[in-house]
């Protein structure tokens, strides 16, 4: 599923919310401490609703994320990958623990963030390089100076990035005359101009084929090592986990946990020919077999009828 909950940002004159731009800045000032990794779940549980009706999403969840981590959520369907995104982003909060970013506990904290999801959110309306720029409008403190930089220094900065992303020229176009692979860097773009300190990625890939997808993946890949952004992303491609992510967590089923914690060792930048290789092909059983044993001890689900 994609985040999709809550505004955090001011939304911008023309009424269009952060959360539709996929950039976000987080609010004001409480718990501070300086010795804190990056982001910090302390002893996380959510539960939504109330009485019978109640849903245990989270139980009790601790995770430390370094910055400059690129860490990859894995698990079963409905387990809470992306409950934790949102708590990250602020537009969930836990029902017990504490959720620190930044060092400060959550919504404390004004730190930038970049989101993407599954379905590129691009504004059909308006051509792709403004809808790279948006954030640039809308997040502090580059909302002060966008009506002097957006024909220049921001501009400039949009066509960097598409040409980047492999988009160089496409500037004027609108996303209905884009593939979905080349909506989808468009997105990233987005994600990223605004330079996050944090950027939540929840399947990203998820809606594309194979090969356009594996092409983002390098993209990817290449834009997290120029750019070192912390990245949180929840896929339930292990491929996708193995090739892009520093590290990867294993979910439990719902309510999730963390079940395993790997680093993931391979060096920089990866080819997808690696994906076939023994180590990686090995990594991806261990974690398959978790993510199996995790939903119940059995790789098939069973449909009925067959
Ligand atoms: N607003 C909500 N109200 C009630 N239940 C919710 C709400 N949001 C999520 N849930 C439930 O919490 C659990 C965790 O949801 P979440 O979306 O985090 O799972 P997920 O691991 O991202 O799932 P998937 O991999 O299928 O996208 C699920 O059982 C879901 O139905």
């Amino acid at each position: 599923m994609s985040l999709a909950l809550a505004k955090v940002a001011p939304p911008p004159d023309d009424g269009i919310t952060a959360q539709e731009t996929g950039s976000t800045e987080t609010g004001s000032a409480t718990r501070v401490s300086a010795a804190r990794p990056f982001i910090e779940f302390e002893k996380v549980t959510v539960r939504f609703g109330k009485g019978d009706k109640q849903v245990q999403a989270l139980s009790e969840t601790s995770l430390s994320i370094e910055e400059g981590d690129f860490v990859a959520l894995v698990g079963p369907s409905g387990c809470g990958k992306s409950t934790l995104l949102k708590l990250v982003g602020d537009l969930l909060k836990p029902s017990t623990g504490h959720v620190f970013v930044g060092g400060r506990e959550l919504g404390a904290t004004p730190i930038r963030i970049g989101m993407a999801y599954q379905n590129p959110t691009l504004l059909p309306w308006m051509n792709i390089r403004d809808n790279v720029m948006l954030p640039l409008k809308i997040v502090p403190p580059f909302r002060s100076e966008f009506s002097a930089k957006r024909k220049t220094e921001f501009r400039d900065r949009v066509e960097a990035l598409l040409a980047q992303v492999g988009l160089a020229g496409f500037g004027e176009k609108f996303p209905w005359q884009l593939s979905g692979g080349m909506m989808q860097r468009a997105n990233l773009c987005r994600a990223l101009i605004h330079e996050p300190d944090l950027l939540l990625l929840d399947e990203p890939f998820g809606a594309l084929d194979q090969f356009t997808r594996e092409e983002l993946w390098q993209i990817m890949q290449d834009l997290w090592m120029t750019k070192k952004t912390t990245v949180l992303l929840v896929t339930h491609d292990l491929r996708e986990a193995g090739f892009l992510a520093n590290r990867i967590c294993v979910m439990s089923a719902r309510p999730g946990r963390i079940l395993d914690d790997s680093s993931v060792a391979f060096a920089r930048p990866r080819s997808i020919d690696m994906t076939y290789e023994a180590d990686f092909v090995a990594l991806n059983q261990r974690l398959r077999s978790l993510i199996v044993e995790a939903r119940g001890g059995t790789g098939i689900v069973q449909a009925g009828g067959h």
